[in-house]
């Protein structure tokens, strides 16, 4: 049995993972924090492995303190950027059997689709991401669109792609959505809606649209319970659900 405990439990995201560690026959859920719980549960818990649903200006905190005491830790909450990613490098490197996985998204449909964007990013002259997600969300963009949006940006630069044309000189702020590494991303906030993203490909005479939606948060569970499998083997920082997927 792999001891899990989740932060951030009595959140949307966190409540469910609850549920379905609660229903996986090889976990055993030993506890469940939310904001002003002490992280000194978890040791007292046995925890194993921490799923961290929370939020971006707190994660952090959460995972230092997790790795100083040699517990896995399998992260959904956003807000990470290359900085962070080295501050926790800096960490394992202290901490050496411990495992943390950093996913943008764990729905396996997802995943694919930020795959098979950067596969199609060297084909297209022109690409934009459309995020869609429901109004409670605090961070715009979506950890998914800006993930996609590297990946998109890292195949154009392989395949020696120049930047994407775009004529407009006068406007309003933001109508032209967010630049992320060269890559425009836009963000829809709708009641009713739960996580669905588009990448917009086009070429003389085409365009290419790939779309993922999530209509429940049950879509992500899979793919937590596959990083809590797997992140008690795989010591160091993985960032990305897709190194736990077989998609050759
Ligand atoms: N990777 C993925 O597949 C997915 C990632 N996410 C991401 O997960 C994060 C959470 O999303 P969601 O569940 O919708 O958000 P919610 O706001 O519903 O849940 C967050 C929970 O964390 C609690 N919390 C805040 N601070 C702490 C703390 N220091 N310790 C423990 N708990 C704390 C909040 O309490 P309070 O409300 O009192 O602040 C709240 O209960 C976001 O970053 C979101 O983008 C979401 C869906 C899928
Ligand atoms: O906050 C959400 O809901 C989601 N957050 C993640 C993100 O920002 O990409 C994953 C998914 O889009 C749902």
């Amino acid at each position: 049995m792999i001891k899990v405990a989740v932060l951030g439990a009595k959140g949307k995201m966190g409540s469910q993972t609850c549920q379905a560690v609660e229903a996986a026959e090889d976990c055993e859920l030993v506890a469940a924090l939310d904001q002003g719980d002490e992280l000194t549960r978890l040791t007292e818990a046995g925890a194993q492995v921490v799923v961290d649903f929370t939020r971006p200006e707190v994660v952090m905190g959460n995972l230092a303190w997790c790795i100083e005491h040699g517990i896995h830790a399998v992260v959904g909450t956003t807000g990470f950027d290359e900085e962070r990613l080295a501050t926790l490098r800096t960490q394992l490197e202290a901490s050496p059997g411990t495992g943390v996985l950093i996913a943008a998204n764990f729905s396996i449909g997802a995943v694919l689709m930020m795959q098979f964007a950067a596969q199609a990013a060297r084909y297209y002259e022109s690409v934009e991401i459309i995020e869609l997600h429901h109004p409670d969300k605090v961070d715009a963009p979506s950890g998914t669109a800006r993930r996609t949006a590297e990946l998109i940006a890292e195949a154009r630069r392989e395949a020696g792609a120049g930047s994407i044309p775009d004529a407009t000189s006068t406007g309003l702020d933001g109508a032209r959505g967010a630049d992320v590494d060269g890559i425009r991303v836009h963000g829809v906030r709708l009641r009713g809606l739960v996580a669905h993203q588009e990448v917009l490909f086009g070429d003389t005479g085409e365009t290419l649209t790939i779309r993922h939606d999530s209509m429940h948060r049950e879509s992500f569970m899979a793919g937590v319970l596959l990083g809590v499998r797997r992140i008690v083997d795989t010591p160091g920082l993985t960032v990305g659900l897709e190194h736990f997927l077989d998609l050759s």
